[in-house]
C-alpha cells in the first residue's frame, strides 16, 4: 500500500510585463517578472482517485497572475506575492497554503544626453531580485527576499593566508589576489500575521532591498578581504542591523577564481605577486562559500 506524502502544484514560468505610466509626467516604468505559483491543500483525491473537482486548473492559476497584475501593484514584490497568494487561499476554501515566488529582471533607465529616458531601459546583466512567499491558511506569511546574479570582481584588497597546510596542500598564501563571486544574497522576514501586516509594512521591502545590495557592494568594495567567509559575514551582519524585521540574512558566494600566470619562462618574463598583470580567468572549479547570520541567541542551524 502507498499514500500521498506530499503534493502542490500550480504554474511555473508565468511571464508578465507590466507597464505604468505618468500621464502628468509622461515617465513610464516597466516591471518584469518570472511568477511560479505553486498551491496544497484538500488535493489529495487528484493524485489518488483521478477526482478533478479539486484542481484549479494550472491555466486558472495564470490567468490569475495576470488579472492580479493588472489589478494591483507588482512592486514590491513581497507585497505582489502575498497579494496574489492570499488570493488563492480566500477564494478557495480547500485550498490551505500558497507558494509564490517572483523573479524581478532588471531594467534600468536609460540616460540620454545626461538625462533620464521616460521610457527606454536598460537590462544591465543577469542580476534580478527574487521573492519566495508562503501564504499559510491559519499561520501567516513567510517571506524571503532575494539577490541573485549580481558579479562583481575587485582587483586588489583580497588576501587569503593562514589556512590549513598539510600534504594535500598546493595553494599559495596570498596578500593581494583578485576577488570575484556571483552574488547569491537572502534575507527571511520574521512572519507576517497576514495581508494587513505585509501591507502595513510596504515601505520596508525596498528599503531592505536596496540596503542589502548596497551594503553588499561598499563591504565587496571597502573590505580588505581576510577571505570570502569573514567578508560575507560583515555584510550579513549588517544588513541585520539596517532592517530589524529581518531574522536571518544568507550568503552563497562562488569564489571565481584568476590564476596568476607564471611566465618566466619566456625570457624571464615578470608574472606573479607583485608583477602579475595577466591573469587567467578559471570557469571551474570554484569555491562556494555559503553562511546565514542569525541574531544572536537565534543560531541559525549550522
Ligand atoms: O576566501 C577564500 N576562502 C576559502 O575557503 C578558500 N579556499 C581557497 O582555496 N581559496 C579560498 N579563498
Amino acid at each position: 500500500m502507498s499514500a500521498l506524502a506530499a503534493a502542490r502544484y500550480g504554474k511555473d514560468n508565468v511571464r508578465v510585463c507590466k507597464v505604468h505610466r505618468d500621464e502628468k509626467t509622461g515617465i513610464q516604468t516597466v516591471v518584469e517578472m518570472t511568477v511560479c505559483v505553486l498551491l496544497e491543500g484538500d488535493i489529495e483525491t487528484s493524485y489518488t482517485k483521478a477526482d478533478n473537482s479539486v484542481v484549479v486548473a494550472t491555466d486558472s492559476i495564470k490567468n490569475t497572475v495576470f488579472i492580479t497584475a493588472k489589478q494591483n501593484p507588482v512592486t514590491p514584490p513581497e507585497l505582489f506575492g502575498s497579494i496574489l497568494g492570499t488570493h488563492f487561499i480566500e477564494k478557495y476554501s480547500h485550498i490551505h497554503a500558497a507558494h509564490v515566488n517572483i523573479v524581478t529582471h532588471r531594467w534600468v533607465r536609460m540616460d540620454i544626453d545626461g538625462k533620464p529616458h521616460p521610457h527606454s531601459f536598460i537590462k544591465p546583466g543577469t542580476e534580478t531580485r527574487d521573492v519566495q512567499v508562503d501564504v499559510i491558511e491559519g499561520k501567516g506569511i513567510d517571506i524571503n527576499s532575494a539577490i541573485n546574479g549580481l558579479t562583481v570582481l575587485k582587483s586588489t584588497g583580497s588576501q587569503f593566508w593562514g589556512f590549513v597546510r598539510d600534504e594535500y596542500t598546493t595553494l599559495k598564501e596570498t596578500w593581494d589576489r583578485i576577488l570575484s563571486t556571483d552574488v547569491a544574497a537572502n534575507w527571511q522576514w520574521r512572519r507576517f500575521t497576514g495581508l494587513a501586516e505585509v501591507k502595513a509594512h510596504f515601505e520596508k521591502f525596498n528599503a531592505a532591498w536596496e540596503a542589502a545590495r548596497a551594503i553588499t557592494l561598499k563591504t565587496f568594495a571597502e573590505d580588505n578581504s581576510a577571505s570570502v567567509q569573514a567578508t560575507m559575514y560583515k555584510m550579513g551582519e549588517q544588513i541585520l542591523a539596517a532592517a530589524p524585521l529581518l531574522d536571518t540574512v544568507s550568503y552563497a558566494l562562488p569564489n571565481n577564481h584568476f590564476f596568476e600566470i607564471d611566465l618566466s619562462w619566456h625570457k624571464g618574463l615578470k608574472n606573479t605577486g607583485k608583477d602579475a598583470e595577466v591573469y587567467a580567468p578559471q570557469s571551474n572549479p570554484n569555491g562556494l562559500i555559503k553562511c546565514t547570520v542569525a541574531r544572536s541567541g537565534q543560531k541559525a542551524k549550522l
